[in-house]
């Protein structure tokens, strides 16, 4: 499914690797949802069972060559971090746009069961987002403002 407004951003290649060549390609589930889901492209003969409190790096099948000036943000599910504890450890995962390799996606089970990763299940959402570099420079002191070296409650609650 297009999102509303593709047609103002370059286009997002993805390469399928061997391990994906009957999964379905990461997509938008509505119209105007922010992320495509990933699936995982385990073999279906050997689901990935991560313990309560374990971490699986799990194959996405695809390399994703996210365009000059976007990056990739790997985030969980809210569905599978509400029902079974399942979430990103690295949230929001940072896909550069001069990565090569395939795209994993790092799961954490803070829930209480053994959670079972089957061939084809949606296990994350990728949203591609606009990202700048600065250019960086040193300096002896900091600009003085009226927050100063403030923070951490410092406005109060
Ligand atoms: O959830 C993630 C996070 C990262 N990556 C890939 C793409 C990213 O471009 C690369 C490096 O990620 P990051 O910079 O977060 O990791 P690092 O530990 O700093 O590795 P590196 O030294 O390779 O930059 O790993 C993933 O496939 N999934
Ligand atoms: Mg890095």
């Amino acid at each position: 499914m297009a999102m509303h407004n593709s047609e103002n951003h370059p286009a997002l290649v993805l390469v399928r690797l061997p391990h994906a060549q009957d999964l379905d390609l990461p997509a938008y589930e509505t119209a105007g949802a922010a992320g495509m889901d990933l699936r995982a492209a385990v073999p279906a003969d050997q689901p990935m069972t991560i313990a309560p409190g374990g971490r699986a790096l799990v194959p996405t099948g695809f390399v994703f060559e996210i365009p000059a000036g976007y990056e990739g943000q790997v985030r969980p599910r809210s569905g599978l971090a509400f029902k079974h504890g399942i979430t990103c450890l690295n949230t929001p995962g940072t896909i550069d746009s001069d990565y090569r390799g395939e795209v994993k996606v790092l799961l954490v089970n803070l829930g209480e069961a053994d959670f079972v990763v089957e061939r084809g299940m949606r296990i994350a959402q990728m949203v591609i987002a606009p990202v700048i570099q600065v250019a960086i420079r040193e300096a002896d002191g900091a600009s003085s403002t009226a927050r100063g070296a403030g923070g951490f409650g410092s406005t109060g609650i």
